[in-house]
C-alpha cells in the first residue's frame, strides 16, 4: 500500500482534515497487513490467439498490496492479461514473477458471474474456496468468518437461488477471501449489479482490500469506478499500457469529488482519443 502513502497537499477544510486524520490512523495499522500481498513483476509479456497478437508486449511492477486497476476499451485485452496473471492461461512470450513463488490458494480471481454451486448451501460454497485445506478442522470457522466479512454472516444456510445478485457477489467474495489470497484478481466482478449495490459493492471491496493487503487487480469498464478504488489506473490500447496513471488521493474517497472527476475525465478523454483514431 506505499501508493496510499504519499498524499497530495491536505486541504484546510475541517472536513478534509477530518479525511486526513481517519487516513493517518488507518495507515498506522497497516503494518499489520504489509506482508500479506505479493509483488509481481512482468516482462516482455504477450499473448497471440491465432493471428490475432491481443497483448504486444507489457512491462508491469505492482508493488505488494497495491490496488491496481486496468481499463482499455472492449477487446483490448483486458481480461487476457489478467488471466494471464491468474495462471488460467500461458502466454506467448516474456515473463510473470511474483516477489514470492505463490501458492495455488495464494492467487485468486473473481468473476463477473458468481459461479456457484446451486446444490451447496452458501457455506458450503465459501468452503469450496479452500481448495484441498476443505478437509481442515478450521474450514468451517475459516468459512463463517469470511461470510461475516463481507455482511452475510446470517446466510450461511440458505440456498444460493434465493440471494440477490449482490448477495452471491458478496458469497463470490468470500469465497475468494476465506484462503486469505495474496494476490486477488477481479474480472470485471460488479459488472452486473445495480448502480447502488455497485457502490456498496466497491466500498466492501475498498474495506476488505485494506483489512488484509492482498494486491489487487481489477478489471473494470468503469473508469468511475476504477479511480475511486485504485492506487494506480493502467490503461490497455494496441496490445500495451498506454496510460499510467498514479490516483494520489486519500481514502476514503469522495465518489462525485472534483479531484476523482478531473481524473476520470483525463483518462476517458485518452480512451475516446484512442478510439478516434481508429475510426
Ligand atoms: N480463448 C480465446 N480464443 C481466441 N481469442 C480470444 C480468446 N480469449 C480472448 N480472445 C480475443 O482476445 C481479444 C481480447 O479479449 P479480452 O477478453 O481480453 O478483451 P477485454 O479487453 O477484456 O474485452 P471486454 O472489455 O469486452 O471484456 C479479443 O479479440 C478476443 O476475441
Amino acid at each position: 500500500m506505499q501508493e496510499a502513502l504519499r498524499f497530495q497537499p491536505v486541504d484546510a477544510r475541517p472536513v478534509a482534515r477530518a479525511n486526513f486524520i481517519a487516513e493517518v490512523q488507518h495507515l498506522r495499522r497497516a503494518p499489520d497487513n504489509a506482508a500479506r500481498g505479493l509483488s509481481l513483476t512482468i516482462r516482455g509479456l504477450r499473448k497471440s490467439f491465432g493471428d490475432n497478437e491481443v497483448l504486444r508486449g507489457i512491462d508491469l511492477h505492482i508493488p505488494a498490496g497495491q490496488f491496481v486497476a486496468i481499463v482499455g476499451r472492449s477487446g483490448c485485452g483486458k481480461s487476457t492479461l489478467l488471466r494471464l496473471i491468474a495462471g488460467l492461461d500461458k502466454p506467448t512470450a516474456g515473463s510473470i514473477a511474483f516477489g514470492e513463488e505463490p501458492r495455488a490458494q495464494d492467487v485468486r480471481v473473481m468473476f463477473q458471474e458468481p459461479r456457484l454451486l446451486p446444490w451447496a448451501r452458501v457455506l458450503s460454497n465459501v468452503e469450496v474456496g479452500l481448495g484441498r485445506e476443505r478437509a481442515s478442522a478450521d474450514a468451517q470457522a475459516r468459512a463463517e468468518h469470511a461470510l461475516v466479512e463481507v455482511g452475510l454472516g446470517d446466510k450461511r444456510g440458505q440456498w444460493p437461488s434465493v440471494l440477490s445478485g449482490g448477495q452471491k457477489q458478496r458469497v463470490a467474495l468470500a469465497r475468494a477471501l476465506v484462503s486469505q489470497p495474496r494476490v486477488l484478481a477481479f474480472d470485471e466482478p460488479l459488472g452486473a449489479l445495480d448502480a447502488l449495490t455497485r457502490i456498496s459493492m466497491q466500498q466492501l471491496l475498498e474495506r476488505v482490500w485494506r483489512d488484509q493487503g492482498f494486491s489487487a487487480i481489477l478489471v473494470t469498464h468503469d473508469v468511475a469506478e476504477a479511480v475511486a478504488l485504485a492506487d494506480r489506473v493502467l490503461v490497455i490500447e494496441d496490445g500495451r499500457i498506454a496510460q499510467d496513471v498514479t490516483v494520489d488521493l486519500p481514502r476514503p474517497r469522495r465518489r462525485g469529488s472534483a479531484e476523482l472527476a478531473a481524473l476520470e475525465g483525463e483518462i476517458l478523454k485518452h480512451l475516446l482519443e484512442g478510439s478516434e483514431d481508429t475510426q
